[in-house]
């Protein structure tokens, strides 16, 4: 078979925006690719074709610029948007009620799709075609093969700003299992720089310092938190670190800069570093393209339990939005007000818990303040307005505010108690205890 042929079918099966979402009929299940990977030709010419489609629903995640289908029909004459997991654009079409999440554990996502979804349609964004006819998927090998799989028709959008990266798993498809490819001029890609780490960030990055040790294998989550301790670490003393991250952010690039970063003490995937989405900035981009240090894995991979397992000395660095004295996480909305997504956090939670040595921090500051420059406790007696729970109580491990960090496991209500309002900013504590009090989880020879 000559290298050619894989040209011709290329050429075969090239379509312009416009032909290829014409595939797309009424009441229709359509797959986006996800964060820096979105379809960005076939989303233009999917919208103009509002008014003319009806009951077209898109599933998509971590949208980092606007989606057309969505901006084009805010009267969703044609077409219904859904999440895995909310940005900040995200997060504000939520709540014009442009956009509905859909709840799930990062590791269950592909058998979602593999046991339950239609996916009529997948619109997926690629790296160009190599000279065998495969295609990589970048940064983005997340859930991609499982929406593939499932797909009854697959469209791939080719953008020439994804390099090939390297993968273990799941991280290609050929020309021979597409039905149409498209092609054109695209934007530079789109970037999710790190905020800048307070001095509060700082002291709780400090909190967990005293837990690590050389050779330890790090997952940082999505935030500016998990960053700011990459940061600090990466100013330490530390050395040999390995890393086995569903996100892979720029904290891991400054890691690596510092010399901290080989994956040499790695129980599983020696000298490699694992991840299944690249998010960040350019210069992330740059770190990851075709770089023999790092391989991607889908998330049922790399977010499995049963995998970290196999890992020693996994430390997963989370952050959360608020807790309550029972030591539920709350790290997806603020009341009924959704923000992001499950995500990975409980399946590293639970990982983390099942690694020998290893352990699992969520962290926060200890108050918030709003947009009207009131300040709140993000330790709480308990959720009362609709607030999700994330990691339940009976997963939750290390929590770490500024004040401290605590490790809740095997506790009881009122140890809980007492060790989360060690952790509260002090204007809020005597208002926590009598809310333990009146929950009947405070000892009366609990401290005051
Ligand atoms: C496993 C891996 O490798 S990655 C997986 C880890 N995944 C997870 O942990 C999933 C859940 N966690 C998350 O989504 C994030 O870590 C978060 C949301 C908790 C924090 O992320 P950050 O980007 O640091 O959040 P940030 O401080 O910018 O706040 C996000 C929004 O929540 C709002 N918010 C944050 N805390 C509160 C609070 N206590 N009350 C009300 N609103 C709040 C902010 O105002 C902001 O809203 P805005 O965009 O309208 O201004
Ligand atoms: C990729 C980030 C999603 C998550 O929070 O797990």
């Amino acid at each position: 078979m000559g290298l050619n042929q894989f040209y011709q079918e290329y050429k075969a099966k090239l379509r312009t925006p416009d032909e290829a979402v014409r595939l797309v009929k009424h009441g229709d299940w359509v797959d986006y690719s996800t964060g820096v990977g979105a379809p960005y030709l076939l989303d233009f010419a999917l919208a103009k074709r509002k008014g003319e489609l009806r009951d077209v629903k898109v599933r998509g995640s971590l949208a980092l610029s606007p989606i057309q289908i969505v901006e084009q029909d805010r009267e969703q004459e044609s077409f219904t948007y859904q999440s895995w997991h909310c940005t900040g654009y995200e997060r504000k079409l939520c709540e014009e009620g442009l956009c509905y999440y859909m709840p799930m554990l990062f590791r269950n996502e592909a058998s979602y799709y593999r046991k339950y979804l239609t996916v009529n349609v997948a619109m997926i964004c690629v790296a160009p075609m190599d000279r065998l006819g495969y295609f990589s998927f970048s940064f983005v090998n997340c859930t991609t093969k499982a929406i593939l799989d499932t797909a009854d028709i697959i469209i791939l959008e080719v953008n020439e700003n994804l390099p090939s990266v390297y993968g273990g798993k799941d991280d290609c498809i050929h020309i021979s299992q597409v039905d149409a490819v498209v092609e054109g001029k695209h934007p530079p890609l789109a970037q999710l720089p790190t905020a800048k780490a307070t001095q509060i960030d700082e002291k709780i990055a400090m909190q967990i310092m005293p837990h690590l040790s050389d050779g330890v294998v790090l997952q940082l989550g999505i935030g500016g938190m998990p960053n700011s301790v990459g940061k600090l670490i990466a100013e330490s003393d530390l050395k040999h670190l390995g890393m086995h991250t569903e996100l892979l952010s720029d904290g891991f690039v400054e890691l690596y800069e510092a010399g901290k970063l080989d994956h040499s003490c790695k129980t599983l995937h020696k000298d490699k570093g694992v991840f299944g989405i690249a998010l960040g900035t350019q210069k992330l981009y740059d770190w990851v393209e075709e770089n023999r240090g790092l391989i991607s894995f889908p998330m049922d991979y790399v977010n499995s339990p049963e995998v970290m397992s196999q890992i020693d000395g996994l430390i997963s660095i989370n952050s959360c939005i608020g807790v309550d004295l029972y030591g539920q996480v709350s790290s997806e909305s603020s009341g009924t007000r959704h923000i992001s997504g499950t995500g990975g956090q409980v399946d590293f939670a639970t990982g983390a818990y099942m690694s020998r040595g290893g352990k699992s921090f969520i962290c926060m500051s200890s108050a918030f303040t709003d947009k009207n420059g009131q300040t709140h406790s993000r330790i709480v007696p308990k959720f009362t307005g609709g607030d999700i729970i994330t990691t339940p109580r009976t997963q939750a491990s290390y929590i770490v505010s500024e004040y401290g960090c605590v490790n809740l496991a095997g506790r009881s209500t009122w140890e809980r108690a007492e060790m989360l309002i060690s952790l509260a900013h002090p204007d809020f504590r005597d208002g926590l205890i009598q809310g333990a009090e009146s929950q009947k989880i405070w000892r009366r020879s609990n401290r005051r």
